[in-house]
């Protein structure tokens, strides 16, 4: 961690059940071989400058493809794009055919290989991809191997291959809401608060985090220092994102209705998708000017969305599509929620060997939904000068017409 952020909302929480990072290493120092003495970027170094190898690892998901778009809209260094994803889209076959050389790599961020194949020669390296399961589709293990152990092949495939920049994509989850269901209202990156994990997901994200921080200041290949900084999500909502989708269709199914569980008074982080995607191209693009101030930093990330429950802040998109949210409290009393929860996690459990029960409301969920946890801080407009790209009213009616399109579309 660097010199902001010591002791308050840093995310060096306990993860309940799982090994210390060191217990956990893997073979990518040998499997690398020659890789490293490809190429010695940096930024400002060479006649070359002008035009930078961007890396984007997860770049066709819901977050990646805002962060390719925007890289290609808003970098104009931008000399070749990169996007690195386990299952590719059909969609960057558009982009292609503009400007800037966009290489589509099909790989698997747990494969140290194939990383540091894609590592080489890159100037910055945006890291987004993981696996985001919070309803237990994939195994702890699996979670752990891709969210961790691939965010350790990105870090060594930077070391040896010369590459600089890395920019972590984080999440609000690796501070909390913790297991005791503390309130976080309105907290920033120095905020104390009683970061405890029980869940693979938070578990992961908040020791990925931490190796790429702790990654800052190594000497990668040529002999320059690493510069790494971590962005923290709250929860990310826009075109895209598939939960909403999903409500937007069962309101539909229920006859336009959609029935409230959580009180109105919980406050849940929100932040527009096209906001998060501006923040890492800018974050990635002022890493090399602000390296002393930069590196080893994490910044929460949010913008002007308003401070609602999930429920009320969905119903924004989802009211003038139609929907109608019933109640203005919850229908069922909080512990008949919680039994039904406990009931979901134990039918999960029995019925693992024949079949995947994985609905919306956990534990997990219920208490990540049930807990305020909302952000407010201007770090990341003090170092590298972040201000929202989309206002509210850009980011409400751009999200309401994603929605209108997606549910009734098979997208
Ligand atoms: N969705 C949200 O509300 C938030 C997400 N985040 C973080 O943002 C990042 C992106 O999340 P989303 O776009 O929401 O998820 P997503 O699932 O839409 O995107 C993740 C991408 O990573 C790729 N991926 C997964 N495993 C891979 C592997 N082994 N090798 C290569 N690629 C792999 C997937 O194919 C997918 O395209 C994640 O790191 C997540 O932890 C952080 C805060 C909030
Ligand atoms: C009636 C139920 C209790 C409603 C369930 C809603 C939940 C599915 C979602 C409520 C809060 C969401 C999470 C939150 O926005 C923060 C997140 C950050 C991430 O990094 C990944 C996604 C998520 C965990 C997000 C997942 C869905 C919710 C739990």
């Amino acid at each position: 961690m660097g010199q902001e952020g010591e002791g308050g909302a840093s995310g060096r929480g306990r993860c309940v059940g799982w090994p210390a990072l060191d217990e956990r290493r893997g073979p990518l120092q040998a499997s690398l071989g020659t890789l490293g003495q490809r190429l010695q970027p940096g930024m400002a170094d060479s006649a070359q400058a002008q035009k930078l190898v961007y890396l984007v690892t997860g770049g066709c998901g819901f977050l990646g493809e805002h962060v390719v778009r925007m890289l290609l809209q808003r970098e104009p260094r931008l000399g070749e794009l990169r996007v690195f994803d386990r299952h590719l889209g059909p969609w960057l076959e558009e982009l292609k055919t503009g400007p800037v050389r966009v290489t589509a790599i099909q790989g698997d961020v747990t494969e140290a290989h194939e990383v540091a194949a894609a590592v080489a020669g890159a100037h910055v390296v945006i890291h987004t991809a993981g696996l985001v399961d919070v309803f237990g589709r994939a195994s702890p293990e699996t979670i752990h191997e891709v969210n961790v152990q691939g965010t350790r092949n990105v870090i060594e495939a930077c070391v040896q291959t010369g590459t600089r920049f890395l920019v972590y994509t984080s999440s609000m989850e690796v501070v909390g809401p913790n297991t005791k269901g503390h309130p976080f209202y309105r907290g920033n990156e120095d905020t104390l608060y009683e970061a405890v994990h029980r869940h693979p997901y938070p578990c992961s994200k908040a020791l990925a985090e931490r190796l790429v921080l702790e990654a800052n200041g190594r000497e990668v290949h040529g002999g320059l220092p690493l510069v790494t900084c971590a962005l923290r999500p709250t929860g990310i909502y826009g075109e895209g994102h598939q939960i909403m989708r999903d409500f937007y269709r069962q309101g539909l199914r229920l006859g336009g209705w959609l029935f409230r569980a959580i009180p109105a008074s919980v406050e849940h982080g929100r932040v527009y998708v096209g906001n998060v995607a501006w923040m890492h191209v800018l974050a990635a693009r002022e890493l090399e000017r602000r390296a002393a101030l930069m590196g080893g930093q994490v910044y929460f990330c949010y913008d002007g969305s308003p401070y609602k429950s999930y429920e009320d802040f969905n119903m924004e998109f989802l009211g003038p599509c139609g929907l109608q949210l019933v109640g203005a409290r919850p229908l069922l009393p909080y512990w008949l929620l919680v039994f039904l929860a406990a009931l979901n996690a134990l039918l999960q459990w029995l019925l693992r060997p024949l079949v995947l029960y994985a609905p919306l409301l956990n534990p997990y969920t219920l208490a990540v939904a049930n807990t305020t946890f909302t952000v407010s801080t201007d770090k990341a407009q003090r170092h590298f000068g972040y201000e929202p790209l989309f206002s509210w009213e850009d980011s409400r009616t751009r999200t309401i017409l994603w929605v209108q399109a997606a549910g009734s579309s098979a997208q």
